[in-house]
């Protein structure tokens, strides 16, 4: 569990992160989420004791991280994954690792194979591609079998079965009961990877909570309707108090009322439907909406720094 208390941190008169309190439960993956200069890398940063806090804590099961023992065997971290020694071939890098944090080495081939990397693990980490230095970051931090675990950005320039790769992945150690926090500006993948998210906009809090309760909380409900006689049915709808809005086609979008009512008043008026369907907000529309205010630099309408 990662638990961040108060957490602030101000580069001069750069207000960086401000007070931020939040919890990262182990057993799921949870999302990092931010337009740009939000305070993302500085939060990961605080949380592995590479930046010390202006103000306030934050806590890896319960024990900030200079305190920690053997740091490696409880926290893992991408933070940036080209910067590996490019003559160094995988298996030397991870061994150096192993060696100087007091890890077996029998670690090393283990994490490989969980990475894939086994039959390129002699060659030169400095000829492989993104993807495979993805999994090679990936592997160092899984090298002390650590139960927290953060990835700044993980999927950044890689091609879909890389992104699928690296979701799976994430989800399959967050089943293994581990902390798993990452970073991701694309959100349609977050969509997909994380269960849980914490926003945050201008170094504040923004929302804690699942993902599907994000879209939820942020988005009009909506459900499309279609049906023969829409002319018809859009009365009877208004008559109920619904907002109806008549789109092409016949197609009626309807706010304020729910599936059941709507198909309730087509079965208590004869109405034939032809779709029935509600509707949901993508994550990208329920994040351009919360953190609309907290974009640091607006370029334009369609542009918000994400
Ligand atoms: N070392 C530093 N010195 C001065 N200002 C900094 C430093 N590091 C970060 N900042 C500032 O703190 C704010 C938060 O930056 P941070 O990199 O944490 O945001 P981020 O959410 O990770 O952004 P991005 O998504 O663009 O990586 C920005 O205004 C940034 O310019």
């Amino acid at each position: 569990m990662i638990e961040a208390i108060g957490l602030t941190k101000r580069y001069g008169s750069t207000v960086a992160v401000n007070d931020l309190s939040f919890t990262v439960r182990p057993g799921r993956v949870t999302g990092f989420l931010g337009p740009n200069g939000a305070g993302k890398s500085t939060t990961m940063r605080m949380v592995l004791g590479l930046d010390r806090p202006t103000a306030g804590r934050v806590l890896i099961d319960g024990t900030p991280y200079n305190k920690i023992k053997n740091p490696l065997r409880s926290v893992g971290a991408l933070l940036d994954a080209k910067w590996v020694h490019p003559n160094r071939s995988a298996r030397t890098h991870l061994l150096w690792m192993a060696r100087s944090n007091g890890i077996p080495v029998r670690r090393v081939d283990e994490v490989l194979d969980e990475v894939g990397l086994t039959k390129v693990a002699r060659k030169r980490a400095g000829g492989f591609s993104l993807g495979m230095s993805q999994r090679l970051g990936i592997a160092s931090a899984l090298l002390g079998d650590p139960k927290v675990l953060l990835f700044d950005e993980p999927v950044n320039g890689l091609d879909p079965e890389g992104i699928l790769w690296i979701r799976r992945f994430m989800q399959g150690l967050a089943a293994q009961g581990r902390t798993v926090l990452v970073s991701s500006h694309l959100l349609s993948e977050m969509a997909l990877t994380a269960e849980d998210l914490v926003v945050i906009g201008r170094g504040e809090l923004i929302a804690q909570c699942s993902t599907a309760e994000f879209i939820d909380r942020s988005a009009k409900a909506a459900v499309l309707v279609r049906a023969p006689e829409w002319q018809r049915f859009a009365t009877l709808l208004r008559d109920k108090g619904f907002a109806v809005a008549e789109g092409a086609e016949g197609v009626l979008t309807v706010e304020g009322a729910t599936g059941a009512e709507i198909g309730e008043v087509a079965a208590g008026n004869g109405v034939v439907l032809h779709e029935l369907s509600p509707q949901r907000a993508s994550l990208e529309e329920a994040f351009m909406q919360l953190t609309g205010d907290s974009v640091e630099y607006q370029t334009g309408s369609a542009e918000k720094g994400v």
